[in-house]
């Protein structure tokens, strides 16, 4: 199994180019299902998750094929098989998108429960009590969720009690081929929702209100492939704006979408950074300042992401002042927390905050990687730790960040990737 070896680096400087976002790729090449003719993506980033993502889609009988590295093209206008199995959805918890794109067009759906994960227990309770006001008929066996409906899911009017990204996606993509008008209230209003809605408009659905959280879809006949370039990566895109902040760097990153960071940009000027924003890219730098500590809270869109919590307490963690980090979206969310201390990070740990006196003086060891964003946020650590840092377990970091150890390796940073 690969690890990271990262020695104390200078400040991060250069340009970045920013991969597409995994968040987004996933729901749009699982969107291909509803079509009947091929779909071609590009500006896919190369990760792990979507050559998973593209054995589900073979698994159940697309024809899937990578043009080049950031462009795929997917036929499922046949499909022979239903069923996503364990094997598939234990490595990707976003395989339950499949279940309201099969269960729209073929009536029928059966797929593996995703079971939990490091970061929290992430039940799908509402993609499956959202299918139900549509009709469905839902079964859960054998840790198996099979649906079937009679003849066609039906439009709905959908409360989503908990603001759920997954569910969202779900509903909007078995609502594009229901018969009538579905309405999603108290929608995900993330960016990669946005994205979802307009992939399935250029396929000939009818959704609006994305980005809000109210979402309306009137169903269609029948979709049709389409041409579709994939968002920029938001959570790529601050894990190096960080990155470049710890180490008092000056970057810019390209390509990037710029609005879909406004509180993670807001955070990073309250830590010091003078940011400057294009219409597609951003441009930080520290001045050589030290970063200052800030106080943050994990909320839905557009509040600060999750996504972005494990980096920020790393940068907080060398920060001057104390900093308090609230995660309130997954219970678990702290894993790379014993890890930074092993590094020497002063961090207490109260229920779901973490709370950081400030100015660490960190010191290389070797750490393991629970989850992807954890990860990141150990690679941080790593660069501006004394010594030598080997993060293990880098397989999740494999699973959402392209080519990051040359990408920062570009910026300046001591960092390689070596076999066990
Ligand atoms: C592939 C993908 O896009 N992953 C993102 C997606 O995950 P994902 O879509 O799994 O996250 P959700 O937005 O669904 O989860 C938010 C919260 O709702 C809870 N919940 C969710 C569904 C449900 O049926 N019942 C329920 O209780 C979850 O346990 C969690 O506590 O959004 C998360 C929140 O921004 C991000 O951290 C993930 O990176
Ligand atoms: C939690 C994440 O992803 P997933 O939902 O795929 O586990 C993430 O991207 O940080």
């Amino acid at each position: 199994m690969d690890k990271l070896v990262i020695n104390k680096s200078p400040a991060l400087k250069g340009s970045v180019r920013i991969s597409g976002a995994k968040n987004a790729a996933l729901p749009l090449l699982i969107a291909s299902l509803l079509t009947d003719t091929p779909c071609t993506y590009t500006n896919v980033p190369n990760l792990k998750d979507i050559k998973t993502t593209l054995a589900l889609l073979k698994d159940l009988g697309a024809e899937t094929s990578q043009i080049d590295t950031n462009t795929v093209e997917i036929n499922a206008s046949q499909i022979e098989s239903v069923t996503a199995s364990y094997d598939l959805v234990k490595t990707m918890r976003a395989s339950i998108l499949v279940l309201g794109p099969l269960l729209a067009k073929y009536g029928r759906a059966n797929v593996s429960l995703p079971g939990g994960c490091a970061i929290g227990a992430r039940p799908v309770n509402l993609h499956l009590s959202g299918l139900e006001k549509m009709g469905a008929k839902i079964d859960v066996e054998e840790g198996y969720v099979r649906a079937s409906v009679n003849g066609k899911l039906q439009g709905a009017r959908i409360y989503m009690d908990i603001v759920s990204v997954g569910a969202t996606e779900n509903l909007m993509m078995a609502a594009a081929l229901a018969t009538g008008t579905t309405t999603i209230e108290n929608a995900a209003r993330e960016p990669e929702i946005v994205d979802l809605a307009n992939c399935l408009n250029a396929m000939g659905a009818n959704v609006s209100g994305a980005g809000t959280d109210c979402i309306s879809i009137e169903g269609v006949e029948k979709l049709s492939g389409c041409e579709y370039s994939i968002l920029p990566d938001r959570i790529e895109t601050g894990t190096f704006l960080v990155a470049a902040a710890a180490t008092k760097g000056h970057i810019i990153c390209e390509n990037a979408a710029p609005h879909s960071l406004d509180a993670v940009i807001n955070k990073l000027e309250l830590a010091g950074a003078k940011i400057t924003l294009g219409d597609d890219w951003i441009e930080l730098d520290m001045e050589g300042r030290a970063p200052k500590a800030v106080n943050i809270k994990t909320v839905p869109h557009p509040g600060f992401p999750t996504d972005m919590q494990a980096q920020f307490v790393t940068l907080n963690a060398v920060a001057e002042g104390t900093g308090v980090v609230t995660e309130t979206i997954f219970e678990n969310r702290f894993m790379h927390v014993p890890e930074l201390q092993r590094m020497g990070a002063n961090i207490e740990l109260q229920g779901n905050t973490a709370i950081t006196p400030g100015s660490s003086r960190l010191k290389g060891a070797q750490v393991m990687a629970t989850d992807l964003r954890a990860s990141a946020s150990l690679i941080i650590a790593g660069l501006v730790a004394e010594g030598e840092t080997i993060v293990s377990r880098i397989y999740h970091l494999d699973r959402g960040y392209e080519n990051i150890e040359s990408k920062l390796g570009k910026l300046g940073a001591n960092i390689k990737r070596v076999a066990d």
